[in-house]
């Protein structure tokens, strides 16, 4: 099997649990939060430095790289991990959500989407099938079904149609799926922030065996607790034995959340985007290191953090890069936030494995101040 899943314990207190995914570029500790490097690079980070951190997979993205530089020119240099340099496990998301965030002039039918690249406004088009065959040829551990992201807020028919269409899509990647390669193809479950729509989407896809299942359509700009409770009316629809996968998620207090309904697998652009104006993740909260009030500060970002910025400079410092616009000073927040998160679920696999996750939470909450940070 390419891409195996197991269950090491369930939390006492939550409905988290412990989980090992092996895959064959290594195995990766569950609950995880994976670094987004969408067009094969975690923006100002080297492979090394994500080591460091702790980044167990990242994540890039099929319609960026189909645009640029081209899924053949990947292929040719070896595959994403060799072009990349980056010897642990990736996924690559599958390329609606992206084409609807990002590119003008998109048309959905049937058949797939078509739509102007936003590089350089050349109509394009992707499918099921051509989605499926780019990340085969991007070469990724884990890649994703292609399926439509309906917008939010939007009708309850538009989301029923949408949804069923995202199931036959499925149904037509796993088809594509070239097995000779060692990937696996995981399904991604819609409907809204309906539960039927989560339910029959859930047993659609589950239905056709995938090894690994992602809740998408969700962290669309709906307030935190639809999306809890539209996890708590999917989850129990999938298989235990397989991984669960909240796509584009999150910040801390989401991720604590997440874990406790039992997801397995999360990402983000939140870190390394908000590092870039310069915002931080710390044990005391959100902090905003180019505010004037920390000038003359010399003492590190976050006092309880070890990561290589909190070790090594100060606030003052890290300040004055950013006003600076020196480049180093970004990289720094980025080493920080990416570390912060990653760090946080290690957290969170000890409380599991020591049944307080729900204990946890009421700590971490206290000092981090609550909700959406
Ligand atoms: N919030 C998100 C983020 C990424 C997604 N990717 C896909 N393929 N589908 C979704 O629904 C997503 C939702």
């Amino acid at each position: 099997m390419a891409v195996k899943y197991e269950l090491i314990k369930t939390c006492a207190q939550t409905g988290a649990r412990l989980g090992r995914l092996h895959t064959p570029h290594g195995v990766i500790d569950t609950p995880t939060f994976m670094p987004v490097g969408t067009q094969a690079s975690v923006k100002g980070m080297s492979p090394e430095e994500l080591k460091t951190l702790g980044a167990q997979i990242i994540l890039s993205n099929t319609y960026h790289l189909f645009l640029r530089p081209g899924h053949e020119l990947v292929k040719e240099a070896g595959g994403l991990h060799r072009f990349m340099n980056w010897d642990r496990p990736i996924l690559t998301d599958s390329g609606g959500f992206q084409v609807f965030s990002l590119s003008e002039m998109r048309k959905i039918t049937e058949e797939g989407v078509q739509f102007r690249s936003h590089i350089n406004g050349d109509k394009l088009s992707l499918t099921p099938e051509s989605a499926t065959q780019v990340q085969n040829a991007l070469g990724a551990d884990i890649i994703m079904a292609f399926d439509e992201c309906p917008p939010y807020p939007a009708e309850y028919e538009y989301v029923k149609q949408s949804t069923e269409r995202t199931s036959r899509w499925a149904e037509r990647c796993l088809k594509a799926h070239s097995r000779s390669h060692d990937q696996a193809l995981f399904g991604i479950v819609q409907g809204g922030m309906h539960a039927d729509l989560r339910k029959q989407s859930a047993l659609d896809l589950t239905s056709l065996d995938f090894p690994g299942y992602a809740m998408g359509g969700l962290s669309v700009g709906e307030p935190k607790h639809f999306m809890y409770e539209m996890l708590e009316e999917t989850i129990p629809y999938l298989p235990g034995n397989k991984p669960r996968y909240l796509m584009g998620v999150g910040s801390p207090d989401a991720l604590i959340e997440g874990s406790i309904r039992g997801v397995d697998m999360f990402d983000c652009v939140l870190p390394t985007r908000i590092a870039r104006n310069g915002t931080l993740m710390t044990s005391q909260g959100r902090m905003v290191v180019r505010n004037a009030k920390y000038t003359n500060d010399f003492g590190p970002m976050d006092p309880e953090c070890s990561c290589y910025a909190c070790r090594n400079y100060s606030r003052a410092y890290i300040r004055h890069l950013i006003k600076a616009d020196e480049m180093f000073g970004l990289r720094l927040t980025t080493i920080h936030n990416l570390h912060f998160l990653v760090n946080l679920m290690v957290q969170v696999r000890e409380a599991i494995r020591e049944d307080r996750l729900g204990t946890f939470r009421e700590e971490f909450f206290e000092k981090y101040g609550m909700a959406d940070n």
